[in-house]
């Protein structure tokens, strides 16, 4: 059995006229003890995506089908199960550690929340797990006094990585946990994750719009686009070679992490993703497509057959012509 099986997942903000279909029928599976990349331009969906893992998403959504964690569903347990499982079956990691850290509490406290939410542990004994945290993601235990405004945007990251192990989850769900630092930072982190989750055997899930720093890190990739995956498959294959249109668009916009000496020229994609309250007929990437035919505007494509273990969404693929 898959670690995270999620089946045509489709989240809907509000309803009506100006409901807004955010993710439109995903299927992405995580097989354990492995890291999966999510990668596409800001609007496809990718929060919204990670936030319904652990049914974190406001009122206003409405979420369908299937999201499997370990044969559970999800979306159809009951809130005592769902409290289980959140930081203990999965934990997430967001962007921006200032805005989801707490100002006023010391980190040493916060870190120790989940712990003693779960009975994980006496009072007394989450304040030496919370020393051993901070030390295994590079920060002295000391800093467990220490404020969030007191510790950098780097430092505040490993804290908010610190949290996120404390009950020994099996998958972490990290939401662009670099895009708000600077790059050498942000290699640092993302060398941090690697190794913690290779040496805990956590699987992970990792949401980007940089598809470099996901392949960098990930063993498998998936390409959204408007609310739908539109290519997946072996991370490296993806990044170096992708089958979609929007994959090689995405990748040639990012160099690797680290080698900037082969820095290829960014080529812009032309014009903005859709607006998803209002998406173009056929496949919603043909307005912006450098080999759209006319077929492209009249149909959608399903996920397929790709070469081994890809799939991709572009009536080209596996095409003759
Ligand atoms: N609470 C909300 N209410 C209504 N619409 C929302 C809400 N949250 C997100 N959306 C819309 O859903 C779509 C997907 O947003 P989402 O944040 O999931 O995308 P994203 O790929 O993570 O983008 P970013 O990288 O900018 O966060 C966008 O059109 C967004 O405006």
């Amino acid at each position: 059995m898959s670690l995270l099986e999620v089946r045509d997942l489709r989240v809907t903000y509000g309803s009506g006229p100006n409901a807004v279909p955010a993710v439109r029928g995903v299927d992405l599976t995580l097989e354990s003890g492995t890291k999966l990349g999510v990668a596409g331009e800001s609007g496809c969906g990718k929060s919204t995506l990670a936030l319904a893992l652990l049914r974190l998403l406001p009122a206003s959504a409405r979420t369908e089908g299937q999201i499997l964690l370990d044969g559970d569903d999800v979306l159809a347990m009951s809130w005592g199960r769902l409290r289980a499982v959140r930081w203990a079956g999965a934990s997430i990691v967001f962007q921006g550690a200032m805005h989801s850290l707490n100002a006023v509490h010391r980190i040493g406290d916060q870190i120790a929340e989940p712990l003693l939410v779960h009975g994980r542990a006496t009072p007394a004994a989450a304040r030496t797990r919370v020393g051993e945290l901070l030390e295994h993601v590079g920060l002295p235990a000391a800093r467990a006094a220490a404020y969030p405004h007191e510790l950098s945007g780097g430092q505040r990251q490993r804290v908010m990585i610190a949290m996120a192990l404390a009950c020994d989850p099996r998958l972490i769900v990290a939401d662009e946990p670099t895009t708000a630092l600077d790059v050498m930072i942000q290699a640092q982190i993302l060398r941090l994750i690697e190794r913690l989750v290779a040496e805990q055997s956590i699987s992970l899930l990792m949401i980007s719009h940089d598809l470099a720093v996901l392949a960098d890190t990930c063993d498998r990739l998936a390409v959204m686009y408007a609310g739908r995956v539109v290519e997946e498959g072996p991370a490296r294959a993806v990044y170096e070679a992708a089958e979609h249109p929007y994959g090689r668009a995405l990748s040639s916009a990012f160099p690797r992490i680290g080698d900037l000496s082969s820095r290829r020229a960014p080529r812009g994609l032309p014009g903005d993703p859709p607006d998803p309250a209002d998406l173009p007929g056929g496949c919603t990437f043909h307005p912006r497509c450098p080999v759209a035919v006319d077929a492209c505007g009249e149909l959608d494509q399903e996920l397929r057959e790709a070469g081994a273990g890809r799939r991709a969404a572009c009536v080209h693929v596996g095409s003759t012509s």
